[in-house]
């Protein structure tokens, strides 16, 4: 039996002032991609913060695998240069620096010339591509990636749907939280839809229907039914 790469069970997740999330189950298996999905201010956020250990208030276990997190606005070392995140990055992991990899990486990417530009003064797009870049350089066991499509132009979508995908081939869990809902229901195993702070639904795309009561409809059509 696979042991999941990720397992959380929130009973209660919050700020000083409130709870945001209740008894949130999920659990993410190697090779899986989990999508969390959920309205404006359901709590997805809130979920992918208990995930990593830094919110507030919470009251639950999490057992996660090494991860690599992926946020929504990227953050970087100020006074740092991308190519210097990239060596720190592999001092860290005690490994010798894959300079050719990391140079094809940049090139694919398009930041190769850029490198030894500063993060902080690059558009919002460059900035979510060489955050990608770094946490796929880890290669983690699982990867928690908060709304990656909002910033990266179709090409660089392309690009990062197919790393996703080889990073499944080579084992790792992906729990992604995303409002673009077409290319969540081609790309996701399994959703996890939450409002006002906990689960509705969650499963397959046939259980997902089968909750909504469409048994032919979208993602978009079912989220939008439920929620
Ligand atoms: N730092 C914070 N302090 C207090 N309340 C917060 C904080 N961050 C979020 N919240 C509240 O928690 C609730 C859930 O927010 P969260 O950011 O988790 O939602 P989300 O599902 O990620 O939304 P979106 O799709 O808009 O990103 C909201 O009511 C929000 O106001």
């Amino acid at each position: 039996m696979n042991v999941p790469v990720l397992q959380a069970d929130i009973h209660k997740g919050g700020y000083q002032e409130s709870d945001v999330v209740q008894d949130i189950a999920l659990e993410v298996y190697p090779g899986e991609l989990v999508g969390l999905l959920g309205p404006n201010g359901a709590g997805k956020s809130t979920t992918i913060k208990s995930l990593l250990g830094i919110l507030p208030k919470f009251e639950g276990s999490i057992e996660i695998k090494d991860y690599a997190y992926i946020p929504e606005r990227p953050i970087y070392y100020e006074g740092w240069t991308l190519y210097e995140h990239f060596t720190f990055l592999f001092s860290t992991l005690e490994e010798s620096f894959p300079e050719e990899k990391v140079g094809a990486l940049l090139h694919e990417f398009g930041l190769y010339d850029m490198r030894h530009h500063y993060p902080e003064r690059f558009s919002k797009g460059m900035q979510q591509k060489g955050m990608i870049l770094l946490s796929l350089l880890r290669r983690p066991d699982v990867y928690i990636i908060d709304e990656p499509f909002m910033g990266l132009d179709p090409k660089a979508v392309k690009r990062f749907l197919t790393m996703v995908k080889e990073e499944q081939k080579r084992g790792a869990g992906v729990l992604m939280s995303t409002h673009v809902l077409d290319t969540a229901e081609k790309i996701c195993d399994r959703f996890i839809l939450m409002a006002e702070g906990k689960i509705i639904a969650s499963g397959t795309m046939e259980e997902i229907r089968r909750a909504s009561g469409l048994p032919e409809a979208s993602l978009f059509d079912c989220f939008d039914a439920l929620t």
